[in-house]
């Protein structure tokens, strides 16, 4: 048997939330049922659920897929050896620890020896339990090599993957057809991001976009083009959504046309020694079985992979003055039963002009309810100036104080009132922010990248009071 489907470039449907269909091989789709008696090419019908069949229809996901062999077809689930000891679904007082300091990390150095993304990969910080579906995991990877001869499944959560390190440059055409759906080619040059092969097709994704694997997919992600670093922010028991606007109106922030969703693609390959490599509860299992999951002549449903480009996010902001809230700025957010209340939000900072007068125009100092992780995937970040650095994180966790750091806010100060507008260009950082408390793992704790003098960063901030004068005069310290 032979690979019947391959090519270079990467084909994608768009729109978030949509019912797609899409076929590798003509008529693949069974036209009027999803279960006929016998499929079109003698293909295997099976349903994917991502949420419970008697969800409202308003957030109801499942995907029907058409494949060769079914999923079933393995032999039992066995514990892997070697297992990833550093990887956490549920988060307790036995295997994590709760710190409300102020934690920063160095970008953790890839490796030399040989890691691919299910060994690389390594839990932060979390809170809740994939096993009570209610929760989240912040995990980071590192990786020198391409995912061989296996597949991973995560059957705790959904992946938000953020690739960090290298930045690709894409050519993309777009094909409007008459019935007015859009093909969307993309060929990509000198590029070091992560090709990640699923049921429902291939996804390219460089630093600057994101994906979305959602609980239960089986997928292998490959380095064509070196090694890679970057974030994972997992969810359990729910899946991301795009924010309501409120009074912005109907467009603004994320487009949904902008989501991008891999059209079928399948290699019909005898390959004994295959094994699905199974997340469950944190821990890992493995299936071996004789050919690739990547099998899926046809598929149609809403509960599919996607990528985005953050670059397409349309920001708003202030236009007068006063800093706005960083909710502003949200790209997806996966919601806990309390309306407003995140069980994670997915929050940029991307490129943006400022132009608020009279107005402190960094982050303002605060404390917050929720608990925020912030990542760097390129440039640099208004409220620091160093020790932020791209691929390095940080943790302020629930009501831990936190802002610019001195030299940020002296800088700020000492331009003074007449800035006028000024653009951050050439930056990416984001933030994961969540209502619930993460605790953080040993090995985050005892990272040798672990910034033991981050606090230093603050400490240098000084009083500027003057009770004589209304208007201090900052520069000279009033004193
Ligand atoms: O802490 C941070 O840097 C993130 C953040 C940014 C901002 O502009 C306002 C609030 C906030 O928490
Ligand atoms: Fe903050």
């Amino acid at each position: 048997m032979e690979e019947s489907k391959a090519s270079g470039d990467f084909q994608y449907l768009s729109g978030f939330g949509n019912h797609l269909s899409s076929e590798a091989l003509v008529g693949a789709l069974p036209a009027d049922q999803n279960s006929p008696l016998i499929c079109p090419y003698g293909l295997y019908a099976e349903q994917i659920s991502g949420t419970s069949f008697t969800t409202p229809r308003s957030h109801n996901l499942f995907s029907w897929f058409y494949r060769i062999k079914p999923s079933v077809t393995h032999e039992p689930f066995k514990a892997r050896v070697p297992s990833n000891e550093r990887l956490l679904s549920e988060f307790s007082q036995s295997n994590s620890t709760t710190n409300p300091t102020q934690l920063r990390w160095k970008p953790v150095e890839i490796p030399d020896s040989p890691t691919d993304f299910i060994d690389g990969l390594f839990t932060v910080c979390g809170s809740g339990s994939s096993f009570m579906r209610h929760g989240y995991a912040i995990h980071m990877y590192t990786a020198n090599k391409s995912m061989d001869k296996c597949a991973f499944c995560n059957a705790d959560g959904d992946f938000l993957i953020v690739p960090q390190q290298g930045k690709g440059t894409k050519v993309l055409s777009v094909t409007i057809f008459l019935n007015s759906s859009i093909s969307y080619l993309e060929s990509w040059l000198n590029n070091t991001g992560l090709v990640i092969t699923t049921e429902c097709g291939r996804l390219k994704v460089s630093p600057g976009e994101i994906a979305i694997l959602p609980q239960g997919f089986r997928f292998t992600v490959n380095l064509p083009d070196g090694p890679s670093r970057g974030y994972v922010g997992e969810i359990f028991g729910t899946h991301f959504r795009l924010p309501d606007l409120g009074p912005i109106g109907a467009n603004g922030l994320a487009s949904p046309r902008d989501f991008l969703v891999p059209t079928a693609w399948y290699e019909d390959k005898f390959n004994p020694g295959y094994t699905i490599v199974q997340k469950f509860g944190g821990e890992l299992f493995v299936a071996v079985q004789d050919f690739s999951p990547f099998n899926v002549v046809a598929w149609h449903g809403n509960y599919v992979p996607y990528k985005y480009d953050l670059n397409k996010f349309c920001p708003y902001n202030t236009v007068l003055f006063d800093h706005s809230d960083p909710s502003i700025n949200t790209v997806l957010t996966a919601p806990s039963d309390k309306p407003g209340v995140a069980l994670l939000d997915f929050v940029i900072f991307p490129p943006r002009w400022l132009v608020a007068e009279h107005t402190f125009r960094p982050p303002y100092y605060h404390r917050n309810c929720m608990s925020e992780f912030m990542g760097l995937v390129y440039g640099g970040y208004e409220a620091k100036v160093d020790g932020f650095l791209p691929g390095g994180a940080s943790l302020h966790n629930c009501m831990t104080p936190h802002g610019p750091d001195t030299k940020s806010y002296e800088a700020t100060i000492a331009r003074g009132n007449n800035v006028g507008p000024s653009k951050i260009t050439e930056t990416m950082a984001f933030m994961f922010e969540s209502c619930l408390i993460p605790r953080i793992t040993p090995w985050a704790l005892q990272s040798p990248f672990l910034d033991h003098d981050y606090y230093q960063c603050w400490i240098g901030l000084r009083s500027h009071f003057n009770q004589k004068s209304e208007v201090p005069n900052l520069q000279n310290n009033g004193e």
